[in-house]
């Protein structure tokens, strides 16, 4: 694990350069007024370079700089985050005017699906350090908005240059235009859009042999653009035309995805859980929307899938709730794309600490504890994980993981990484797109490609001039 302050910190007398501590962070919340409305008004802020988003229906929390980025790995990097960034808090001083979620200490994290093991075979050391990563960041400012309230925070290493947050700070930062990608060319990723199916008739074999109950298997998908892909542009389209979806950036990861997997306020726990999927054609009728969905909510196969992924999350969150509310039969989620069988979980967080050492567990805690669910991984997680490691021949890196942020009080929101694409560190042009299906005894493979096709429309689209 590593943690990176910027700027570095200079060594103490005597003491050997690169043994330093961070330096504490000084933060400064104030509200700001005259932000303008709109589901794009927060993501319009950002400048080009590495920006952080967590934003839906214009509500939400938007970031740029880095005042302090925390890098672990392996099956330790959620606990080691949570406690690199616990040790952070413990040092900073905090003003904080406003006091909503989001307000004071932020850091936008994502996590690699996977933390280890089984794929020496396939990938190379530098590719294994990618998929097991987790991140998280700590800007130098946010700037968010919570229904008729708006703030910045800075966030600095004490004895940086002190900007005071406030509608002058925002004005002077800089931003470049945004810029389109120009055109786009796709290509197969890891494994060939007509070889998928066969891997899709694999799982659904080994299911009916009784080894598991249901796997998610993914693809994933090249596209290269004609010039840099400005996040930007991404981030932007998303929001705009997938509102109910929470639009994300972090560290590279960019998208809009429908599936919460833990949000954690003032005791309540919240958890939307996706799966089981028909396509929404273009320019389909709402008539036709209402029977695709009535013959969605009447599939046995996807009733079954979507029983998976409730039971995961309920059995994971039943740990840390003194009570909890899981629906007895999903609703309909329509997105522009697809429509997806739909359940909200909610729980009251088990304040008394019982299960970790004094304090409540803090949603990052949550999302690690969550993490893998039915809806990316399946059922059991073991003999799921394994066969994605086995069958799947493509590196997830953090698609299907946790992506989000989480504030000084443990509060936050941490969705799935779904509907997403990973940004090129060494290639501005190229970016990775992803897609999963659940799969279960009576999964179709033909079906399955369909339904991953349909799931990698909004960033194909996105990625559009
Ligand atoms: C794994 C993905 O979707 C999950 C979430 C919703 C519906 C799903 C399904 O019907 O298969 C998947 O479980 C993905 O979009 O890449």
């Amino acid at each position: 694990m590593s943690a990176t302050p910027l700027p570095a910190p200079a060594p103490r007398p005597g003491e050997p350069a690169g043994t330093a501590e961070p330096l504490p962070l000084v933060v400064r919340t104030t509200r700001i007024d005259g932000l303008p409305d709109g589901p794009t008004a927060l993501l319009d802020l950002l400048p080009d370079t590495r920006p952080l988003a967590w934003v839906r229906r214009g509500d939400g929390i938007v970031g740029w700089g880095e005042a302090l980025r925390l890098e672990t790995d392996g099956p330790g990097r959620f606990a080691d985050a949570e406690s690199a960034w616990q040790a952070t808090l413990a040092r900073a001083v905090v003003r904080d005017d406003v006091r909503l979620p989001g307000t004071g200490p932020v850091a936008f994290g994502t996590f690699a699906f996977d933390d280890d093991g089984g794929y020496e075979d396939h990938f190379t050391d530098d590719a294994l350090r990618g998929r097991r990563a987790g991140t998280l960041v700590v800007p130098r400012v946010v700037v968010g908005r919570r229904g008729d309230v708006a703030w910045m925070t800075t966030i600095r290493p004490a004895g940086a240059l002190d900007v005071a947050p406030g509608a002058a700070a925002l004005a002077r930062t800089r931003r470049t235009p945004v810029t389109g990608p120009g055109t786009v060319t796709f290509t197969d990723g890891a494994v060939a859009a007509q070889d998928w199916p066969a891997l899709v008739g694999e799982a659904v074999d080994r299911i009916r042999a009784g080894e598991l109950e249901k796997v998610v298997l993914a693809r994933d998908v090249v596209a290269t653009a004609e010039h840099p892909v400005d996040a930007r542009h991404l981030l932007t389209r998303l929001a705009d035309a997938y509102e109910a979806c929470w639009t994300f950036s972090v560290g590279g990861m960019v998208g809009a995805t429908p599936e919460l997997l833990v949000r954690s306020e003032k005791g309540l726990v919240t958890s939307r859980v996706l799966a089981g999927t028909i396509r929404r054609e273009p320019g389909m009728s709402d008539d036709d929307a209402l029977l695709h969905a009535a013959q969605l909510a009447r599939s046995s196969k996807d009733l079954e899938e979507h029983e998976y992924a409730v039971a995961s999350v309920a059995r994971a969150l039943q740990h840390y709730c003194t009570s909890m509310n899981v629906p007895d039969a999903p609703f309909v989620l329509h997105l522009p794309n697809v429509m997806h069988l739909a359940s909200d979980v909610t729980g009251v967080l088990d304040r008394s600490g019982l299960y970790n050492g004094g304090r409540p567990p803090s949603s990052l805690a949550l999302a690690a504890a969550l993490h893998p669910s039915a809806a990316v991984c399946g059922t059991p997680t073991v003999a799921a994980r394994e066969l994605i490691r086995e069958i799947e021949g493509m590196d997830r890196s953090r698609y299907a993981g946790p992506v989000g942020w989480v504030g000084s009080d443990g509060d936050g929101e941490w969705g799935i990484a779904l509907r997403s694409a990973e940004l090129s560190d060494d290639d501005p042009r190229h970016v990775r797109l992803f897609a999963g299906c659940g799969i279960v005894a009576a999964s179709d493979p033909a079906a399955e490609l369909a339904e991953s096709e349909a799931k990698l429309q909004p960033m194909r689209w996105a990625l559009g001039s």
